[in-house]
């Protein structure tokens, strides 16, 4: 794809409709019926941070959307978390959902999914209040900011969790790593870096609206990280059964990475 005809942030702020996005694409906890890749998503987030192996202060989720699925596994280890995005919509629909704001969007469907993961003693009432008390911000961010989150300075996290973000956001290669860099800064020396991302998708539909993919290969993922003197200790990866079903995207398959930044 010509990188000029790439959607960036910009085109995100004016046409990116935040609730159709989660909608589409959370509303059921199996996710999107021509996608179903959320319940990996969901089995690995659970697997990593119930391992007790990932625990500290602070976690920064860069590029949320409107979504909280990425933090809930996680709000029982780390003590305060941090939503971003880079369109006003989307982090007004946190907010929203934060202060449970009437008709906001209900995520019960979700977190019982992940409640039966764990098989926790938390009910899931219990697991949201938590996530509530624990996400202590909604922030701007610009993962093409060498600081995504100017004008404000974001105290070293010990874990961040990125899904579906940044090959969203970066238009070519050398983008996409840059970005990674600059994601990956606010970690602390050790610090945990989970991230969600596709394989092959050039495109993903939401109300209509196309938006471009950097189409992204497994090695493209491991050769960033190892530039960036990350380790990299789990990569899994789901192959779209039915690539041939292109409704809502074109993805070839889902990864999911747990990296340590070196010290
Ligand atoms: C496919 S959504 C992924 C959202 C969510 N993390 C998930 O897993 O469903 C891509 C997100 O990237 C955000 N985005 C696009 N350009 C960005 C940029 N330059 N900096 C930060 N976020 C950006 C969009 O606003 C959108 O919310």
């Amino acid at each position: 794809m010509d990188p000029l005809d790439f959607t960036e942030g910009e085109f995100y702020q004016d046409n990116f409709d935040s609730r159709a996005y989660i909608d589409t694409f959370y509303s059921n906890p199996s996710g999107h019926t021509d996608e179903n890749y959320l319940v990996f998503a969901l089995q690995r987030l659970s697997e990593t941070f119930s391992s007790g192996k990932y625990k500290g202060q602070r976690l920064i989720d860069v590029g949320s959307a409107a979504s909280i699925h990425c933090v809930i596994s996680a709000c029982a280890h780390l003590d305060h978390i941090v939503l971003s995005d880079f369109t006003d919509r989307n982090r007004a629909e946190l907010s929203q959902w934060l202060c449970k704001a009437p008709g906001c969007f209900d995520w019960t469907p979700v977190i019982q999914q992940v409640c039966h993961m764990e098989k926790e003693s938390k009910s899931p009432v219990e697991v949201e209040a938590v996530l509530r008390q624990r996400v202590q911000s909604v922030v701007k961010c610009d993962v093409r900011l060498e600081n995504p989150f100017h004008p404000l300075t974001q105290e070293p996290a010990d874990c961040v969790v990125t899904s579906l973000c940044l090959e969203a956001a970066c238009k070519d290669f050398p983008s996409y790593c840059d970005a990674l860099r600059n994601v990956t800064s606010v970690l602390k020396p050790g610090g945990v870096l989970v991230m969600i991302g596709a394989l092959g998708e050039s495109f993903y539909i939401v109300a209509g609206q196309r938006f471009s993919c950097l189409r992204l290969t497994r090695s493209n993922v491991e050769e960033t990280l190892r530039k960036l003197e990350f380790s990299i200790l789990d990569f899994n990866v789901f192959k779209n059964a039915s690539v041939e079903i292109k409704h809502v995207s074109d993805f070839e398959a889902i990864f999911y990475l747990v990296a340590l930044k070196s010290i």
